[in-house]
């Protein structure tokens, strides 16, 4: 290897673990990739994390893909951490958590969200203020919950952050956002590119208490502090990135942003499965999330977010006695409607998981298999709420056309892979690469050590490129019998 080799870091640390990316910054060759797990806790839509927990994680993740990738420590030149977005985080004395943090997927909120959402003039004017209506899972709203029902602890807090502000803290000492994961607060302005002081006031949140913002992700926001330098084996010159959250390092990833275009929209399948495509637009809609992307230049990701996805259908398959893979189509009538952590979109935050259609008869393999045909459809439907936000007529050939590109660790099951191909009849293209969110952090770190547009670096390393699945004739039937029984059981769902 040669003694001038750039590796940089990219760290994605979302719901259910962190991975991190060592990656060679000239020719975005992935050299290896650590991993450690998360624990998530709660019942009752509550889901908290220990952000201590997140940092040991990172530690554990970046020493095994250094060790594994077999460069010396000294030819690390950056790290960024993209991280699982809406989270709040507490700080109190020494800068350490308050309390663990609350998760993007705890609906305790939900009151709150719709409290606000009837404030500043109602849900259009939030959307044009801060490009989305406040729902459960926005950092606002979970403020607002901490307010009401542990107010010593936000009296006490000394620094609210996100879950990647946290981290990018923790490595460098400095507390810094981006434009990318502060448009999923409810508090940033998507418009302006400031905090929103109106909203700030609205929950009683003292601007001093957040991160200053930093123009992109890709920021160089200083170099390693002493401790994180020790605790990582690295050496001190290590540049830091602002970093972002994970569906904006994924769109990074995918090369998407700048003169970003609708032509593939994405589809992730993770905790949460998520719809987002970049555009120069700043589309709004209900149910849509308005986020801007990380690069600060005008670039918006307008995103649809389901909350059972992947660990959903597993839930499914444990219950079951089955192995994820062993499913069968839903036919014969079974419908599973996967909402088991209530549901963002469509906004059903306290509604549960429903199955219908059974019979003596039925195969547990074909209920697993409706379990992730309802998952689907949920994210797909999403899709088609965006596409409709973008002035695109989800129908229309030339738009069905366009091939999706299917990410997250859904994307590398084959049985995902085939209910997204049968249920939105379009074309898929599956990148290779695994850790596209990893992959977009580790672009805004060699970013943040070249000065160089880290989409434009993502593209030239073609972290995108992967196999082309060609469309599947559309499964209206299963379509229409899960759309008809989500409609049937709209009024059991809301309560
Ligand atoms: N080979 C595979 N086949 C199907 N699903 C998989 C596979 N590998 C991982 N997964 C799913 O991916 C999920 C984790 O995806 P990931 O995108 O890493 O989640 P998150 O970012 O929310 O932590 C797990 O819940 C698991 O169900
Ligand atoms: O809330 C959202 C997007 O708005 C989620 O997409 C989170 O960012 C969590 O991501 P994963 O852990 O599922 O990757």
């Amino acid at each position: 290897m040669p003694a001038s080799r750039s590796v940089v870091i990219g760290v994605d640390s979302s719901t259910q673990s962190t991975k991190a990316a060592a990656v060679d910054a000239d020719t975005g060759e992935l050299l290896a990739v650590g991993r450690a797990p998360h624990t998530v806790t709660g019942a009752a839509g509550a889901r908290e994390s220990d952000p201590e927990e997140w940092w040991t994680a990172l530690v554990a993740a970046v020493r095994s893909a250094v060790r594994d990738a077999g460069v010396p420590a000294g030819s690390v030149t950056g790290i960024a951490v993209a991280g699982q977005q809406h989270g709040l985080v507490t700080l109190g004395p020494g800068g350490r958590p308050l309390r663990p943090a609350l998760l993007w997927n705890d609906t305790r909120s939900a009151p709150q969200a719709a409290a606000l959402a009837a404030r500043l003039g109602g849900p259009e004017a939030w959307t044009d203020r801060t490009g989305s209506v406040p729902v459960a899972s926005m950092t606002a709203a979970k403020w607002q919950w901490l307010r009401e029902h542990e107010p010593e602890r936000a009296a006490a807090a000394t620094g609210v952050r996100l879950p990647h502000d946290h981290l990018t803290e923790r490595l460098s000492g400095t507390a810094v956002t981006d434009p990318g994961d502060a448009s999923g607060t409810c508090w940033y302005g998507t418009a302006t590119g400031t905090y929103d002081r109106e909203v700030l006031d609205l929950v009683g949140l003292d601007p001093a208490l957040l991160p200053a913002l930093a123009p992109t992700g890709a920021t160089r926001v200083d170099t390693l502090a002493p401790a994180a330098a020790e605790a990582l084996g690295l050496p001190r010159t290590v540049a830091v990135a602002a970093g972002t959250g994970d569906n904006m390092a994924a769109a990074v990833g995918l090369g998407l942003g700048g003169a970003g275009l609708l032509d593939h929209p994405v589809v992730s399948l993770g905790t949460s499965g998520t719809v987002f495509a970049a555009t120069r637009a700043r589309p709004a809609a209900p149910g849509l999330a308005g986020f801007a992307a990380t690069d600060g230049g005008g670039t918006y990701l307008p995103l649809g977010c389901t909350l059972n996805c992947t660990l959903a259908v597993d839930r499914f398959a444990s219950l079951l006695g089955l192995d994820r893979e062993d499913a069968a189509p839903g036919g014969g009538g079974v419908v599973v409607l996967p909402y088991l952590d209530g549901e963002r979109t469509p906004d059903l935050p306290h509604a549960a998981g429903l199955v219908t259609g059974l019979r003596h008869g039925t195969d547990p393999r074909a209920v697993l298999g409706a379990a992730y045909e309802g998952a689907v459809f949920t994210v797909l439907r999403a899709l088609d709420g965006l596409l409709a936000a973008c002035g695109l007529d989800p129908a229309a050939p030339d738009v069905r056309d366009r091939p999706l590109r299917l990410i997250g660790g859904g994307a590398r099951g084959r049985f995902w892979t085939d209910t997204v191909r049968r249920l939105s009849g379009r074309p898929l293209v599956v990148p290779a690469a695994g850790e596209l969110v990893a992959l977009g952090a580790a672009a805004l770190a060699a970013g943040a050590v070249t000065g160089s547009d880290p989409v434009a670096l993502a593209a030239a390393w073609g972290a995108g490129a992967g196999e082309c699945l060609p469309p599947l004739p559309r499964d209206e039937e299963t379509w229409n019998r899960i759309a008809g029984v989500l409609s049937a059981a709209a009024p059991t769902l809301l309560s």
